[in-house]
């Protein structure tokens, strides 16, 4: 079908108008790494200069700042991650999330030797399970992914056993799109006494997540892809109910103990999702996150997500027709059930492409090897946009090649 048609029958079109600059000419494919601000975030970063802050002043922390990564963390829980109220906190960054994490769950495994990770997965998640396992003693026992596809919950099976104290996986990865099979990676986990420990980053706001129903222990991600919460916005982590009276995480800062304003002598961690707070949460930060998050509850994950397979698939549709007659492979899965919210194009001249393409306002990124992703944030990108960014693909590898 031509993009014109799928345009008009898309029913969530209409919502890219929401984001600023969406009615530029620039083919935007990096949604994926840093989504566009929502219109309605201009006036909510201005008036909140003007409003809460300027004008509450320090009365803002008893009246809503104190709360707000755990308000903020229950509407994540609701309309994105499937997860019950009490067990999602914001703060921090995905990478000071994942340590807190992952020093929780090994010591809720005492006794236990291992970590199991995969290689193909993102940079931060391998450097913080090579520190947790430097400080904790402990073994990484790699496995080892077709990086066009992920992790299988047969690959897992292989592996785990009664040394493993934790799994901790991307739920979709960074460079295929690929969708890890989070119910039965998670049941393998479990029958073998592990914790499991998912990042979330690709998937929160692109694919629908059911935390809660597939028995996850721990989780973590960022706002800023799909989420549109800003450069930097702060994380979020989810810590399934069973867990909050046990798991303490070793970053003892007074926002995450009981009662911060006794200043007390030592840390009593408090109760509930809090305890994995450290310092003073980023208010500022969690602004923008708000405003997707009732855009969200307005249009509703699974509707995005429908949009999202639409997107990816006519995207795979066009490169089969344009750019496998250049020599383009896509190194995504092809079934859109296994296919998180990009598509990765490969070709030995990809670095160049991406460079090429960015000089025309066609912003995809690269990854190695030879990976141009094409990220399809699905309120903020038209099916026109993809046609025109493929055709710019076709164009450059001509000019390139
Ligand atoms: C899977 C994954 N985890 C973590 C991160 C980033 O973590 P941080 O926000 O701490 O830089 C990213 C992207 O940058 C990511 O793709
Ligand atoms: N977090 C990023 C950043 O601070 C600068 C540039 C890119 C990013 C990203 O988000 C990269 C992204 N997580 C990836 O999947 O490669």
């Amino acid at each position: 079908m031509d993009p014109a048609s799928l345009d008009a029958a898309d029913p969530l079109a209409s919502y890219r108008d929401r984001f600023v600059g969406a009615d530029s000419d620039l083919v935007y494919f990096d949604g994926n790494s840093l989504g566009r601000p929502l219109a309605a975030t201009r006036d909510t970063l201005a008036g909140f200069v003007g409003g809460p802050w300027g004008e509450r002043l320090i009365r803002g922390w008893d009246e809503e700042w104190f709360d707000l990564p755990l308000t903020v963390g229950d509407d994540l829980g609701r309309l994105v991650l499937g997860a019950a109220p009490g067990q999602v906190a914001v703060g921090d960054s995905t990478t000071v999330l994942l340590y807190k994490a992952m020093r929780a769950a090994v010591a809720a495994r005492p006794g236990r030797t291992e970590i199991v990770l995969d290689r193909d997965n993102f940079p931060t998640d391998r450097y913080v399970a090579d520190g947790v396992a430097r400080e904790c003693g402990l073994t990484l026992r790699w496995i080892d992914v077709d990086p066009a596809a992920g992790v299988t919950a047969d690959q897992v099976a292989e592996v785990v056993g009664e040394q493993t104290a934790l799994v901790t996986l991307s739920h979709v990865a960074y460079r295929s799109a690929w969708i890890a099979d989070a119910p039965a990676i998670t049941r393998i986990a479990h029958a073998a006494g592990a914790l499991v420990l998912w990042d979330l980053s690709h998937s929160g706001g692109s694919v629908p997540l059911e935390l809660d129903a597939w028995g996850a222990d721990l989780a973590v991600g960022c706002t800023y892809k799909y989420l549109n919460g800003g450069p930097g916005a702060p994380a979020y982590v989810y810590v399934a109910e069973r867990h909050l009276d046990t798991l303490t995480q070793p970053i003892q800062g007074w926002m995450g103990a009981a009662d911060p304003f006794l200043m007390g002598p030592t840390y009593t961690p408090t109760d509930g999702v809090r305890r994995f707070l450290s310092g003073t949460p980023p208010v500022l930060g969690m602004l923008p996150l708000r405003d997707m998050l009732t855009l969200l509850d307005e249009v509703g994950i699974q509707a995005v997500r429908d949009k999202s397979v639409g997107l990816t698939s006519y995207a795979i549709d066009l490169a089969d027709q344009e750019l496998a007659p250049l020599g383009v492979g896509v190194a995504s899965p092809r079934d859109p059930g296994r296919r998180g919210g990009h598509v990765t194009l490969t070709h030995p001249a990809m670095r160049e492409v991406v460079a090429a393409l960015w000089q025309q306002d066609v912003i995809p990124d690269y990854r190695d090897p030879g990976g141009l992703r094409v990220g399809l944030s699905p309120l903020s990108t038209s099916y026109a946009e993809v046609e025109c960014g493929v055709h710019a693909v076709r164009q450059a590898l001509d000019e390139v090649s």
